[in-house]
């Protein structure tokens, strides 16, 4: 069936995985509409990394379907899923330390046929890698200038302080041209302010690249400030959903999750 403006942007259904005897997730469900902010929070080991690596290709799972826009990628791997457009950040930053802030953010751009040049064209700089890669250039310093990065183009990713690593990372994954972008607690180590000011990033991106985002996140002031739906985890299942502040409000989630 052709995916329509209506189609869900993600669609899972009675998803599960088990490691040896562990069930980590179980008969879980999630719908996200188009340009939907939506977060998956629950306590530390709930399951959330787990079903992100599932999202994504990183672990197969043992039971159930995923939907892209209306594409069956279940099992694909973590390319073809990209591809198909799933990007995502880390909990644990993952740049390309030694590349400069602008290589980092082509990194992300490679994976398109506009910026493809053949390996003999690319050895023998050929027209045609001049070409790509002036587009890339500009592709990357566009995606640059969104995050207020442009003037660290040529700094080495490393040396960006902490809240502009995190920006640099979405960035990045925004080269990869996503439907749908997992952020995997992008407030991690942050702090009030650099909180704050990635909160406006999230929705910037939301707005401007009309992006559907499905975050998970402990920070219950973002969680609070910037999802309109949310899943709630516990022991790999699913507790509660629906709109922010109800799930929040729902005395299960308070007991469970948030310890009162
Ligand atoms: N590759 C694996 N092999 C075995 N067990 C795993 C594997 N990956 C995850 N688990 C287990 O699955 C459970 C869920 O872990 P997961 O990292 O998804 O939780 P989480 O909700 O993301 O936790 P946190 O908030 O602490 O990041 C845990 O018990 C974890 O030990």
């Amino acid at each position: 069936m052709a995916a329509s403006e209506n189609t869900p942007m993600l669609e899972v259904k009675n998803l599960g995985i088990s490691f040896g005897g562990l069930r980590a997730v179980d008969n879980f469900n999630m719908t996200i509409e188009k340009g939907q902010l939506y977060g998956l929070i629950g306590p530390n080991g709930a399951g959330k990394t787990t079903i992100f690596n599932m999202l994504t290709g990183v672990y197969k799972p043992t039971d159930g379907k995923i939907c892209l826009d209306g594409e069956d990628i279940t099992g694909k791997s973590t390319m073809e899923i990209n591809k198909e457009g799933i990007a995502r950040t880390f909990q644990n930053i993952r740049l390309f330390s030694d590349l400069t802030v602008l290589d980092n953010v082509k990194a992300g751009l490679h994976n398109q046929k506009e910026y493809i040049y053949s390996t003999l064209s690319g050895i023998l700089r050929l027209p045609s890698y001049h070409k790509a890669e002036k587009a890339m250039d500009e592709r990357a310093m566009e995606l640059l200038k969104v995050f207020d990065l442009e003037k660290e183009a040529d700094y080495k990713a490393s040396n960006l302080p902490y809240g502009k690593q995190r920006k640099l990372e979405i960035a990045r994954a925004l080269a990869t041209n996503p439907k749908l972008l997992l952020l995997d607690e992008p407030a991690a180590g942050m702090n009030p302010n650099e909180t704050q000011e990635l909160m406006n990033t999230i929705h910037f991106v939301r707005d401007e690249f009309h992006m559907t985002i499905l975050l998970i996140e402990h920070d219950m002031k973002l969680v609070s400030g910037i999802c309109e739906k949310l899943t709630v985890l516990n022991f790999g299942q699913e507790l509660a959903s629906g709109d922010t502040s109800t799930v929040l409000n729902d005395p299960k989630v308070i007991t469970a999750y948030l310890g009162e």
